[in-house]
């Protein structure tokens, strides 16, 4: 992935953040991934399926409330999720509420990047949100957001994201304002560089433990996990995927991963879950 799409580097950010980069050589990224068509799932066999979104089962887009979400996708979604026995989950960087408008609450979903969880109707708020600390990073970014008109700040109940995908020139400063920001609070607060985005995340939830959480809980224990995703966070679940001996998918261009799959687009992975469920 280009530099400019990522922000200052393409270094998965999870790892770089938590490993450091001298690590890598003895570590398990894969870098040639075999094509997601070699793999044969039975939808009845014991999987649970865990969906990245933005990226993975839609189109990015300018912003997020632009995406699309195809009209064959939800009958397919809700079809995988009757033939898993109810075992398929959303596992987002988006809030519930915004994960939720986009694909009904129909399914379970691990948002803010596994710092809150709701399955079913049971909502489990894993990690307590830090309303001061969080209105206070945004407060302090806003004149370096104000200096890049069509940059913008999401607030969500347990991140704040900087977003510059419409002025990709914006990156650098924008994610060095962000590291002043958070600068004092890194023992709890990590820094995410997404694709087109910088977000500050707590640091003791990731989709690596939203996976492991899933995976613990009923309707999901004792199945094997199949994830898909695009993003560096979604890094911290093909690795808690590989460790619970499931599948890792990584949809788009190829790069280093923990991921043992790829497929080269959102598109591509939707038309994979649409035959999925037509052949069962
Ligand atoms: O974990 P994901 O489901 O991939 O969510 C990650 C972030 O998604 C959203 O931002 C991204 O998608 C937008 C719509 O395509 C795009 O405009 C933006 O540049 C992307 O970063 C969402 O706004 C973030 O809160 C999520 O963390």
């Amino acid at each position: 992935m280009a530099n400019a799409e990522r922000g200052e580097t393409d270094e998965p950010a999870a790892m770089r953040d938590r490993r450091g980069p001298e690590q890598h050589a003895s570590d398990s990224f894969a870098t040639e991934l075999a094509p997601m068509t070699s793999l044969g799932i039975d939808p009845r066999g014991g999987w649970a399926f865990l969906f990245d979104i933005d990226g993975t089962l839609l189109d990015l887009a300018d912003h997020p409330d632009r995406v699309v979400v195809p009209e064959t996708l939800l009958p397919a979604l809700r079809r995988l999720k009757a033939l898993a026995g109810g075992a398929l989950a959303l596992v987002t960087g988006r809030g519930l509420g915004s994960a939720d408008r986009l694909f009904g609450a129909d399914f379970d979903c691990a948002g803010n990047h596994g710092a809150t969880l709701r399955l079913g109707t049971t909502l489990d708020a894993v990690a307590a949100a830090d309303d001061l600390l969080l209105d206070g990073i945004a407060t302090a970014l806003e004149p370096a957001i104000a200096a890049y008109p069509g940059a913008w700040i999401e607030r969500k109940s347990h991140s704040v994201a900087v977003h510059w995908r419409r002025v990709p020139e914006a990156a650098g400063d924008l994610a060095r304002a962000v590291r002043i920001a958070v600068a004092g609070h890194v023992r709890d607060w990590r820094l995410i560089q997404g694709k087109g985005v910088i977000e500050i995340a707590r640091r003791d939830a990731t989709k690596g433990t939203a996976v492991e959480r899933l995976l613990a809980s009923p309707g999901y224990a004792g199945r094997r996990p199949f994830y898909a995703g695009d993003d560096v966070t979604d890094e911290d679940a093909f690795q808690a995927v590989a460790g619970l001996g499931g599948v890792g998918v990584l949809v788009g261009p190829p790069r280093r991963t923990y991921a043992q799959y790829s497929c080269p687009a959102p598109e591509v992975f939707r038309r994979w879950i649409e035959a999925l469920v037509e052949d069962a």
